[in-house]
């Protein structure tokens, strides 16, 4: 399938998902990442949840994360630009949720996308290859471009890969590893 079926596909999927679903998913992607060889770094960047449109829940993540006394990193999404911004999350860090339902920090400690090490990035839908779509902003795809060429991408999905994404062009930057709650997808061991 195309992205635009793709995009149709999985946001009819995820309504019909119910909030114990969602919860208890996202406890078992949360299990299922403390098997990932990815715990060596310190500087993680991590996406807050949009409780509205069902995404993974990532509270248990960022728990795990500050219980291994690790940089935590959340961005705010500049709407006209593309771009996120990024900030360290600290105890000051005030957290508001946007016109479009996503929980970002004010401001704070801004941190360049090259520091970053592992980043837990939100899809829609992915496929066997590592490729993945979002809402089709790009704003990952823009983000990520700008990391390092060795960051982790560890992508968190609630449902299984898609065989393939028709659509992929040059600027789409694959996954390394994608997590669901039945499994964990390492597309570098293919
Ligand atoms: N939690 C979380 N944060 C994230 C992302 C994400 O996927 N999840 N993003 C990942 O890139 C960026 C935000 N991307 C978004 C893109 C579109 C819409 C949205 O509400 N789109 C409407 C259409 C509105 C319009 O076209 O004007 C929709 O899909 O219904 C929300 C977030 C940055 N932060
Ligand atoms: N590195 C980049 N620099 C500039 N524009 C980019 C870059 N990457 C993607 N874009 C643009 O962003 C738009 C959306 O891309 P795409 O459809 O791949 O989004 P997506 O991966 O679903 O979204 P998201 O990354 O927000 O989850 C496209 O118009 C694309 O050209």
């Amino acid at each position: 399938m195309n992205k635009k079926e793709l995009r149709l596909k999985y946001k009819d999927l995820r309504e019909k998902l119910t909030a114990e679903e969602v919860e208890e998913g996202s406890i078992a992607i949360g299990n299922q990442l403390i098997n990932l060889p990815i715990w060596k770094y310190s500087y993680y960047h991590l996406f807050l949840s949009i409780a509205e449109k069902k995404e993974v829940d990532t509270q248990m993540i960022l728990h795990i994360l500050q219980g291994k006394d690790k940089h935590v990193v959340v961005s705010k999404a500049d709407f006209e630009t593309g771009n996120l911004q990024n900030f360290l999350l600290t105890d000051a860090t005030v957290i508001r949720t946007n016109t479009w339902g996503i929980p970002e920090p004010v401001d704070g400690i801004e941190i360049p996308a090259e520091k970053m090490e592992v980043v837990f990035v939100p899809l829609l839908a992915f496929d066997t290859h590592g490729n993945r779509i979002g809402y089709g902003k790009g704003f990952y795809d823009r983000f990520l471009s700008q990391c390092k060429t060795d960051v982790v991408k560890v992508g968190l999905s609630l449902f299984e890969a898609e065989k393939q994404i028709l659509d992929v062009n040059a600027l789409d930057v694959p996954l390394d590893f994608c997590v669901t709650p039945e499994k964990i997808y390492d597309f570098k061991n293919l």
